[in-house]
């Protein structure tokens, strides 16, 4: 079965409704669900990577989770910072387990050199990270849901393709799709690339019971508008990018922010969406609005109006 779309919104759409026409029930240990085997999302344009559905704020969450993934680090306590109960997604280990058997984080760091030099190589077949592995089938609480992930440079466009085992597509989904378009943006960056096609393939594409109200609402508001994210400067992205990991790291622990004078605003716009997490807790409506003022892109606009009027 395949879904195309131009943004993440259009997939979405598409796939909850095929699910809700088509999907089978089952009842794995995890809850009841509604699911298809096999299936191919196509997204158009990676940037387009967000929901704008003001009220499924997975934005900040998103950005926290992937820039964990980026950070290498398989510690639940930074990733709960921005999605709370983490931990019960990963099978509820016990308190003294404090990392995740499954996190892609180490995966990917350890694999990030091969994929950089791979994807150099004109037309390659072999841009290929692997993240389940068989020692995954003896994990006590979990294991990854994503298998792959592969790059095709060609024509001076990278695209992308993740395969993962299993997907919950009202909120896994975005979060997948997320990081892994970032990782699809930050890669042709560092080819001095463009950003070609994204396509996700997914073995058990599902829908859990208790999501299924909330995915009809969202199909019958209709799909929004969506603004892609601006393209990250050219050039290689690696310096841009360990700023903001060491901002992600300064606003979660209290400690003094890097210094952002040589920084492109790129970067620093995902520090203000990193903040806008923070403000947002701490009800504070003029620090939202400054933050808003000092945005040098539009395209968060909408989001943080959103937060200002909740604050
Ligand atoms: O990156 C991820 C990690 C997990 N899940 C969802 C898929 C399943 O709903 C659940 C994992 O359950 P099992 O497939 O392991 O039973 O978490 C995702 O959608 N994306």
């Amino acid at each position: 079965m395949d879904i195309e779309g131009e943004t993440f919104d259009d997939l979405l759409r598409k796939s909850l409704q095929l699910l809700l026409e088509r999907g089978h029930p089952i009842e794995p240990t995890k809850k009841k669900a509604i699911e298809l085997i096999g299936v191919c999302l196509r997204l158009e344009n990676p940037r387009a990577r967000f929901s704008r559905t003001e009220n499924r704020g997975v934005l900040y969450s998103a950005l926290g989770e992937t820039l964990w993934y980026l950070s290498g680090s398989d510690e639940f306590d930074p990733i709960e910072y921005y999605i709370q109960g983490y931990r019960k997604h990963c099978g509820s280990p016990p308190a003294d387990v404090k990392s995740s058997e499954a996190a892609y984080g180490p995966r990917l760091a350890s694999q990030m050199e091969f994929i950089k030099e791979q994807i150099r190589k004109r037309d390659t077949r072999k841009a290929v990270i692997s993240i389940y592995r068989q020692a995954d089938q003896q994990n006590q609480y979990d294991v990854p849901c994503t298998c792959i992930l592969q790059f095709f440079p060609r024509s001076g466009a990278l695209h992308a393709m993740a395969q993962m085992r299993s997907n919950d597509v009202y909120m896994g989904m975005a979060h997948d799709i997320f990081a892994f378009t970032m990782l699809q943006e930050l890669l042709a960056r560092s080819a001095s690339l463009e950003v070609g096609t994204y396509i996700h393939q997914v073995g058990s594409f599902h829908l859990y019971d208790k999501d299924r109200t909330k995915a009809e609402k969202y199909l019958k508001r209709g799909v929004p508008d969506t603004v892609p994210m601006d393209a990250m400067p050219e050039g290689d992205p690696e310096g841009g990018l360990s700023w903001l990991l060491g901002m992600e790291r300064a606003l979660r622990v209290g400690k003094a922010m890097p210094d952002a004078s040589d920084i492109d605003p790129y970067w620093q716009d995902l520090a203000r969406l990193l903040q806008v997490r923070q403000l947002r807790k701490a009800k504070d409506r003029v620090g939202l609005r400054a933050i808003r003022e000092g945005m040098h892109t539009k395209v968060y606009h909408t989001f943080i109006q959103d937060e200002i009027s909740k604050a």
